[in-house]
């Protein structure tokens, strides 16, 4: 996931390939809290690690149950012991359900029921998200729920039921503003039906009705019949008693299907291959997401299916403007409002009044964005209507602001297929970890810029602090990171351990021996050498000096020439070297020559090698850096100098945040991004 401020997509040209998506955020929550509230233990495969889950996970310990491991651990299934419809005595504590509708929901309804004394807390958009009409609903029955704060809105108090006056009235909800309310009701009330029967009556046109279908799916695998009629009454029957399947699969996210169903919608293939392979979600879908697929067909996408996968490939260009009512795929419909910029007209989404309710208020997020990208976007209580940007030159370059909301997010990476070749800023694109944590990594692996993904270069003498600086820039940006010295270094170690002298005459077999070796570079510095880790011995004096004599060798240049391009990947690189900008990426848009006097750099050298438990005198380092600049200036095989457009910085009198902003700085003066407000 991109921890980052905001990513940056480069303007991306095709897409191809295949993608695994993570589990269902809805059906994992569902699951989660029916195994919570079953007898015997259910063994829960592919469950979704994602914040939503994370609090469901958290709150469901908090109130007795037995999760094991503790949270998701990718590839083992969790194991979920139940507390069969009871609460451990004097059952209390605060749980915090983030911005989790999909837990505070059905927890406030099944903790009302079950009494025991809890506040349900979250972030603050979730005290702007109703929940008034379940509340409403619940106190019907005779729970006890106060309101913390505003009257209709978490947080919550819950405490002790009082059911006596329950008689054979049916329960009422309002069904046509979270679909939420009804589900709750539906996977509560079963633990009050022990004796009789208990009927929903929804209140007002149901909304969302795919996601109550999955709601009653998932209740008859734990045991638990529910009679619909018409999607206006529901009936528990008397006995229910939630039971653990045993064995249960959370299916692939249909929601999260719709960005790379759009993708293959939009885009064409490079090198002959042809569409996007969705796997994990198919026909077979119980999630009413999956009729995503129906709009995408009708704005032009060619999607062919099985049980659990989906091929999808361009068929209509542009795409066709559609109109239509999204009240059974809210979520997905976003989607469609990120295809509408590339459809030949206007296209109206209808009944998504939902959207004003949900992570942020959707219709309007998605009308101000969509605006920026140059679309001309209408806005109504329950619709919006989205026309095209008139031609290339009407898009605009966008830094996306995306309110927390995981979708907006998804939504708006599509836009950096736009025809006018422009970039897209993402802002805080840590939100999409609400269901999809490593969205951004799936949507690069499947899709190639138009240009090289961009480079910035860092280029300057022995400990003038490239390494340093280059590592943060990248963090900061989100961007792969290229430390070229440490292959020289590689290099130098393999041909001494192989007993190869470095000499010119060895050349060809040093550049022969580096080619044949497995290189890992791991998080944190950590090198493999052929599954050997060689971090430290390559951070050695000594190891310098090796690098910088192979480094003079033409062939050893040539055999690393490669390797070093293959680090450039979306979504950007920051390479550090000698000849990052003068040889290996001449056509980077950022080059920086970073300098500081041998003084000032001997001194951070010692201090550094001390620090890593390495010894080291001031006299012999200046020494050696002066023997190694000397050499890597003077060789014949991309020297070290400054490239022609290089910007100079000297080190000397900075400190590493001063130098790492200055870097920022040029970075964000050559993107077309307004400043954000
Ligand atoms: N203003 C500064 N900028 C960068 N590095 C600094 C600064 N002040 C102190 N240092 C320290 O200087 C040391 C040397 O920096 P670094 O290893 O990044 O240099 P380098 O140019 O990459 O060297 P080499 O080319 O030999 O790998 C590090 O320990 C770093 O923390
Ligand atoms: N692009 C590069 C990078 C490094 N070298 C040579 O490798 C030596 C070690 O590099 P460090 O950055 O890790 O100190 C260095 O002295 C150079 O001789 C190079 O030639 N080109």
């Amino acid at each position: 996931m991109y921890h980052t401020a905001f990513l940056d997509l480069p303007h991306l040209a095709t897409a191809s390939g295949s993608v695994q998506l993570p589990g269902s955020k809805s059906i994992s929550n569902r699951v989660l809290l029916l195994a919570a509230l079953s007898q015997g233990t259910t063994v829960v495969h592919d469950v979704l690690d994602s914040d939503d889950t994370r609090v469901m996970l958290q709150a469901l310990q908090q109130i007795g149950c037995v999760v094991e491991p503790a949270a998701v651990v990718a590839g083992q299934p969790l194991r979920i012991t139940g507390i069969d419809g009871f609460l451990p005595n004097n059952a209390r504590g605060q749980l915090f359900l983030g911005n989790a509708g999909t837990a505070m929901r059905p927890l406030t309804a099944a903790l009302a029921v079950l009494g025991g004394n809890f506040e349900m807390t979250g972030v603050p958009r979730m005290y702007e998200r109703p929940i008034g009409d379940l509340v409403d609903a619940l106190r019907q029955l005779g729970c006890k729920i106060d309101y913390l704060k505003d009257e209709g809105f978490p947080p919550l108090k819950i405490g002790q039921p009082d059911f006596s006056q329950l008689g054979s009235e049916s329960i009422k909800v309002r069904g046509d503003v979270s679909s939420q309310f009804l589900t709750s009701l539906l996977m509560a009330l079963p633990l009050l039906a022990t004796e009789q029967d208990i009927t929903i009556e929804v209140i007002g046109e149901l909304i969302s009705k795919p996601y109550i279908h999955i709601t009653l799916q998932l209740l008859a695998r734990f045991g638990i019949a529910v009679k619909n009629d018409n999607w206006q009454r529901f009936t528990i029957a008397a006995g229910s008693r939630y039971q653990s399947p045993g064995d249960i699969h959370v299916e692939a996210d249909a929601s999260s299907a719709s960005y790379f169903i759009a993708l293959g919608a939009l885009t064409t293939g490079a090198n002959g291959q042809n569409g996007i392979n969705v796997l994990g979600v198919g026909k077979d879908s119980i999630q009413g997401d999956i009729r995503f697929v129906e709009a995408a067909q009708a704005m032009g996408a060619v999607v062919q299916s099985g049980p659990n996968w989906l091929h999808i490939s361009r068929g209509t260009w542009p795409l066709k403007a559609i109109d239509m009512d999204c009240n059974h795929i809210p979520d997905a419909a976003m989607t469609l409002g990120a295809m509408a910029l590339f459809a030949d007209g206007t296209t109206t989404l209808r009944n998504i009044a939902s959207w004003r309710v949900k992570e942020t208020d959707r219709i309007a997020a998605m009308a101000n964005e969509l605006r920026k990208l140059g679309a001309t976007v209408q806005e109504g209580a329950d619709y919006i209507r989205i026309t095209p940007p008139a031609s290339r030159s009407d898009w605009t370059a966008a830094s996306i602001h995306t309110y927390d909301d995981h979708r907006i997010a998804m939504c708006f990476s599509l836009a950096a297929f736009n025809p006018a070749g422009l970039p897209v800023r993402i802002q805080d694109p840590q939100c999409v970890g609400k269901t999809f944590p490593d969205y951004f990594e799936a949507f690069f692996s499947v899709t190639q810029p138009s240009e090289p993904a961009p480079v910035i270069c860092i280029d300057g003498p022995t400990a003038s602090g490239k390494g340093t600086i280059a590592a943060i820039v990248a963090e900061r940006l989100g961007y792969h990171l290229l430390d070229s010295g440490s292959l020289y270094r590689i290099t130098g170690l393999a041909a001494s351990r192989a007993g190869i002298e470095l000499t010119e005459a060895n050349a060809q077999a040093i550049a022969d021996l580096v080619s044949s070796k497995v290189i890992t570079f791991l998080p944190d510095q950590q090198v493999l050498l052929d599954g050997d880790d060689i971090s430290l011995d390559i951070r050695t004096e000594q190891a310098g000096m090796n690098a910088s004599q192979v480094a003079t060798f033409p062939a050893v240049r040539q055999a690393l020439l490669q390797v070093q391009r293959n680090f450039c990947r979306l979504p950007g690189l920051v390479g550090d070297g000698r000849d990052m900008g003068t040889t290996i990426f001449p056509d980077a848009p950022l080059k920086v020559y970073l300098t500081a006097s041998v003084q000032c750099r001997a001194e951070r050298r010692y201090k550094q090698l001390i620090s890593k438990g390495l010894s080291a005198n001031m006299a012999d380092l200046i020494a050696d850096l002066e023997a190694r600049d000397a050499r890597d200036i003077n060789r014949a095989a991309s020297p070290l100098k400054p490239a022609q457009d290089a910007l100079h910085w000297d080190n000397s009198d900075s400190t590493i945040d001063e130098a790492v902003q200055q870097v920022l700085t040029w970075w964000e003066q050559r993107q077309p991004f307004a400043p954000v407000a």
